[in-house]
């Protein structure tokens, strides 16, 4: 797995992180200092005779907001349960900042916020008595629960709700409630399960800034979903999952390059179409592929994925084009996500690849 930031110190809270010697990722191949986040390796998991998951190695370094992507049935939810310890794996080591989530339960639970795909809401209960409850089943001391009620309530932005019966929340207020649920005890690791699903796009925006705080605040974050798009949106790096096994890691721009014969899409529009010409000039001398001119809009592949976009930019500045609007072609990420998972398309069946449209820009 690529570090989507730099892996920050293992924090006070990880007991087994100093003791336990730094693994080395398994996707990224650099050494790390420090033992990732999570850690999985060789991790299998049967329910009679359905292979959940089946083989899976994974590191999460420290700080880390990542996407588990994949169909219905991936093994999502059950490597997920077993990261947080609600379920043991059949075989394989699994590990939260060296912490061994069955042999040490205590430890990662205090490290790891779970937010499971559906919880119940207890009726009766206002908004505050009910983060207020798991505070105390979480421990937090009573003289310090208002105030960490209280900011969590600031953070999802359920502060103007406190009151509020829980069942009479709306879908996407329940699904913050329930992050904030699973933040009550300050947890370093959050797991994420689906928490985007049922939510409309105003909701999700705003589930999108609030995993992005937690984020800026260097708590490591899994994050899974069945839509790939929704989770390039927010993570630097994405883990793909198909029949119980990882198809694919790494940051969204490279395997997107990496499967596209390491090419990205690009769609330039132009304040003024009268720079057309210059633009494609500008694209061409960089040797990108010009697929598709219009007037004040070029479509076109550079090899390379955000470093060589990165150098068109300056290409066409240099050359004096005003730019109004650079995209990536996102509907490569659902190609992506087509050509890699088997029930969509057999494995090793192309990507397809559709002519630019107006439509299929990101
Ligand atoms: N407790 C269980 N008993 C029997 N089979 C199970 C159990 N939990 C999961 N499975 C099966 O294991 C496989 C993986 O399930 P899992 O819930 O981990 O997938 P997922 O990727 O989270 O799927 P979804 O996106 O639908 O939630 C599925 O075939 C599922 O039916």
């Amino acid at each position: 797995m690529t570090a989507a930031a730099p892996p920050p110190p293992p924090p006070p809270g990880a007991p087994g992180a100093a003791a336990t010697p730094g693994p080395t990722a398994a996707a990224a191949g650099t050494a790390l200092a420090e033992p990732p986040a999570i850690h999985l390796r060789g991790v299998t998991k049967r329910f009679g005779p359905t292979q959940a998951v089946a083989g899976i190695d994974l590191d999460v370094p420290a700080g880390s907001l990542v996407g588990l992507i994949g169909p219905n049935g991936a093994g999502k939810t059950t490597t997920m349960k077993s990261i947080a310890g609600l379920l043991a794996p059949d075989t394989g080591v699994v590990q939260v900042f060296g912490n061994d989530p069955i042999r040490q339960p205590g430890i990662v639970r205090r490290l790891v916020g779970w937010m499971p795909d559906f919880f119940g809401v207890y009726g009766g209960l206002s908004v505050h008595e009910y983060l207020d409850f798991f505070a105390a089943a979480y421990k937090v001391p009573k003289g310090a629960r208002a105030q960490r009620v209280d900011d969590l309530l600031e953070l999802v932005r359920l502060a103007d709700k406190r009151h509020t019966d829980v069942e009479g929340l709306s879908r996407g207020m329940q699904q913050r409630l329930g992050l904030a649920r699973a933040l009550v005890h300050d947890p370093e690791v959050l797991l994420l399960d689906e928490p985007a699903s049922g939510l409309d796009p105003r909701a999700r925006i705003e589930l999108r800034e609030i995993l992005r705080a937690l984020h800026g605040d260097g708590k490591t974050v899994l994050i899974s979903s069945h839509i790939l798009t929704e989770l390039a949106q927010m993570c630097d790096s994405v883990v793909i999952m198909d029949s119980g096994g990882v198809v694919a890691s790494g940051r969204t721009a490279d395997l997107q390059a990496s499967l596209f014969g390491g090419h990205t899409g690009v769609r330039i529009r132009l304040p003024d179409p009268s720079g057309t010409d210059a633009a494609v000039e500008a694209a061409r001398s960089l040797g990108a592929a010009v697929e598709h001119v219009q007037p004040g809009v070029v479509y076109l592949r550079v090899a390379g994925a955000d470093t060589e976009v990165a150098a068109l930019v300056r290409s066409l500045i240099g050359a004096g084009v005003d730019v109004a609007e650079l995209t990536q072609k996102r509907q490569d990420l659902e190609e992506l996500f087509m050509s890699l998972t088997t029930r969509a398309a057999p494995a090793g069946t192309p990507p397809p690849t559709n002519p630019p449209t107006e439509g299929s820009q990101g």
